[in-house]
């Protein structure tokens, strides 16, 4: 038993050299992705391929947000930490599920209009005797870790934008580390590094140029400038260049470099961005979409990887950055390994950012392959929807090929676990496109171009080219060595661990084991909801636990057709902290029944010119939370459905009055005028009534 080297018995609570070996600190998990190195591996092997029939329910306990939770638990000395949808924490006693404290930084419901994907957090860091949070608003917030009191409290973005975090913190040397969102908004991406002790902010690295005259630029920067249109970057404050820093980092210690993930351009359509002397998108747009290695004491760029030059689908380079020793054509290697949203695993010499290798992890259209020699895609020209100006369907759609949902390494089987999907999407680029900062998706392309029409063959189609899978990627070969089907898209984030196991929660609301090597599943729990988050194990006295925060959400959950969504599995959220042990008996009370409200729309009467102002409307402001179409959103109201539809006033006490703003549904007063929003309604009355109409076609069809 080593805790006594962990507990941080001498009073300086977690210290640095503690996070050095977090991977030998087998009963907690100190740190997002358990060591700097991300891999999400824990030798733990109480559960395994062997014992993991007996696994139960030890504890669970109900969270008291009803919206996506993408959290990985903290666990440290017996006591687990978690953070829930609306950046609220709690702790709780990690054997009994005792609750401990909790914490609600009291986020403005209306800043969920500033988030593009749900009002999501994925996790704490730890230090000393503090736990760190980003909230939704921006804000980083440091409390003592036993009582949840606020020791400090700084806000890290201008508020005035629509910057949001939705990230872990991480924690090098004592320097908190955090981006943060908001490039389907129009703003600038940076990362900045803060005191843990008070929260001074210590340096702050921006990933694209500031536009206009970047003489006084660092290099770096002056570099990424002459790959831009440096006269229209900046220009408003929609073309703030994007390049977010939402999710992924990673930290080698021998080597002493930060990885940062680099997101989307803002807008997406280059040819607004960064246009050409034609007028179409030109510039590689350094760094979006890339990866990148900062020195983490200055905030020093050392060097770049860049996915996708001239991004334009919302092709973000922050998905989960990995690092892992390895050999590779007889050499041993220290690689980077990442599967971002274009569909590539990339594997990278993590000491040069020299390219190794790239093969398509899923279906990809938008480019053949990457050239060894360069590093570069070699793209379809036709899915160059920023220079043809013509519509597209691409794949991987702005989702990707995988999204936020961690990864996991097996170091025993050399494998990358990859929860995967397949969804492309129309990209449909705007003609005369006029940004609004307040409200709406600021990107470009008209996204009602790829509703789905209320046509049973039609749907099925659709729903058909969607998929969702457990992907075991062997890195050195680059291709997958196995592969579990799942029921849709979104499924849940993974670990593997020392018993050979890999654990995901899924789309189809299970939480499953599967055997690391062969991918056959041994262990199976019915969770009641989609999970999305990853899951972390840890010990106390001995007995080994498994944790996963429980409850669908996420921007897939929003901001896909909730009809084609429930086609692959039924799923709601019931949002709730499931732990498991061998031999737990708990049980969760029985699930309750799947119960739409009824679609009862009032009479389509309004005129189509009406209507079709409604749907561009919609398609802009409402569909990225609402679902296009309106076709409910499998979290938010189904407004297809809402009993606000039998009346203006009633609709408009909403949409202009803010009647809803508490629960995330800000007014939109200066964005929508009363005819707009009246339009809106037609609009979406006019659906339902489609919709209701192709319900009771099947029913007949049934009969
Ligand atoms: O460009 C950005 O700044 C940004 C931020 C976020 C976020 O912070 O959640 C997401 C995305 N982009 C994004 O493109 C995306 O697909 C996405 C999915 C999710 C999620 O939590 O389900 N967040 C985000
Ligand atoms: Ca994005």
């Amino acid at each position: 038993n080593c805790s006594g080297l962990f507990s941080g018995a001498d009073g300086e609570g977690v210290t640095g050299a503690m996070l050095l070996s977090a991977d030998a600190d087998t009963a907690n998990w100190i740190s997002h992705g358990r060591t700097y190195s991300e891999q999400r591996y824990s030798p733990l092997d109480q559960v395994n391929r062997d014992t993991v029939g007996d696994l139960g329910l030890a504890w669970f306990a109900d969270m008291d947000t009803a919206r996506g939770q993408e959290a990985t638990p903290l666990v440290l000395d017996g006591k687990l930490y978690l953070t829930t949808a609306w950046s609220k924490v709690k702790a709780f006693d990690a054997a009994t599920g005792a609750k401990l404290w909790e914490y609600d930084p009291e986020v403005p419901g209306e800043t969920a209009v500033k988030a593009c994907c749900d009002v999501v957090n994925r996790g704490l860091a730890t230090y000393g005797d503090k736990l760190f949070l980003g909230t939704l608003d921006g804000r980083l917030i440091a409390l003592d870790r036993e009582s949840g009191a606020v020791a400090w409290e700084k806000v890290t973005v201008d508020q005035s934008k629509s910057y949001t975090i939705t990230g872990a913190p991480r924690v090098i040397d004592g320097k908190v580390i955090i981006g943060n969102g908001g490039a389907e908004f129009g703003v600038r991406g940076f990362v900045a590094a803060y005191d843990a002790d008070d929260g001074e902010q210590l340096w702050k690295f921006y990933t694209v140029p500031e536009g206009g005259d970047p003489e006084d630029a660092p290099a770096y920067l002056q570099k990424a400038a002459e790959t831009w249109n440096m006269d229209v970057l900046g220009s408003s404050d929609a073309i703030g260049g994007g390049g977010t820093v939402w999710d992924s980092m990673a930290y080698d210690p021998d080597l002493d470099l930060l990885y940062i993930g680099v997101g989307n351009g803002s807008p997406w359509n280059r040819a607004y961005r960064s246009p050409g002397k034609d007028g179409t998108g030109e510039g590689d747009n350094l760094y979006l979409s890339s990866i990148v290695a900062v020195r983490p004491s200055t905030g020093e760029y050392v060097w770049h990887y860049q996915t996708t030059p001239g991004e334009t689908w919302d092709y973000t380079a922050t998905q989960h950055i990995m690092l892992a020793d390895m050999e590779i054509d007889g050499r041993p290697r220290k690689v980077l390994m990442q599967a971002p949203k274009n569909g590539f695993f990339y594997v990278i010499d993590r000491e040069t950012g020299q390219f190794i290798s790239a093969k398509p992890y899923v279906s990809v259209n938008w480019a053949t392959g990457i050239d060894p020699k360069t590093g570069r895609p070699i793209e379809n020209p036709q899915t160059r929807v920023d220079k043809t100006g013509k519509p597209a369907l691409v794949t991987p759609g702005a989702l990707g090929g995988h999204n936020w949902h961690p990864m996991a390494y097996s170091p025993t089987e050399n494998l990358v676990y990859i929860p995967a999907f397949e969804a492309g999407m129309m990209y449909a680029p705007e003609a005369d496109w006029k940004p609004d900062t307040a409200r709406g998706f600021n990107v470009g392309f008209n996204l009602g171009a790829g509703d789905v029409p209320a046509d049973e063959g039609f749907r099925k189609q659709v729903a058909g080219t969607l998929k969702g899978m457990l992907v075991a990627w062997d890195p050195v070969a680059q291709k997958p060595r196995w592969t579990v089907e799942h029921p849709g898209p979104w499924n849940g984030g993974l670990l593997a661990t020392g018993g050979g196991l890999v654990f995901q929660g899924t789309t189809g609301s299970e939480f499953n084991a599967y055997d690391a090597a062969n991918g056959k599943k041994l262990w199976s729990f019915a969770a009641q909801t989609g999970v999305v988050a990853p899951p972390v194990t840890y010990t106390v006295n001995g007995e080994q636990y498994v944790a996963v925060l429980a409850g669908w959400g996420g921007a897939y959950a929003l901001s896909v057709d909730g009809d084609l969504i429930k086609r692959k599995a039924p799923v709601r959220n019931i949002s709730r902290l499931l732990v498991f042990k061998l031999g737990g008996t708990a049980k969760l009370p029985p699930e309750p029944a799947l119960a739409d409200l009824p679609l009862d729309p009032p009479p389509s009467t309004a005129p189509a010119e009406i209507i079709a102002v409604g749907q561009a409307k919609y398609g802009r402001y409402c569909a990225v939370c609402h679902a296009p179409g309106a076709v409910g959103s499998t979290v938010l109201p189904d407004l297809r459905r809402a009993g606000s539809l039998e009346s203006a006033q009633a609709w408009n006490a909403v949409v202009e009055g803010g009647a809803l703003k508490d629960n995330g549904m800000a007014s939109f007063a200066g964005s929508l005028s009363q005819e707009e929003i009246e339009a809106i309604r037609a609009y979406v009355i006019k659906r339902a009534n489609e919709d209701k109409a192709l319900e009771a076609a099947k029913k007949v069809a049934r009969r």
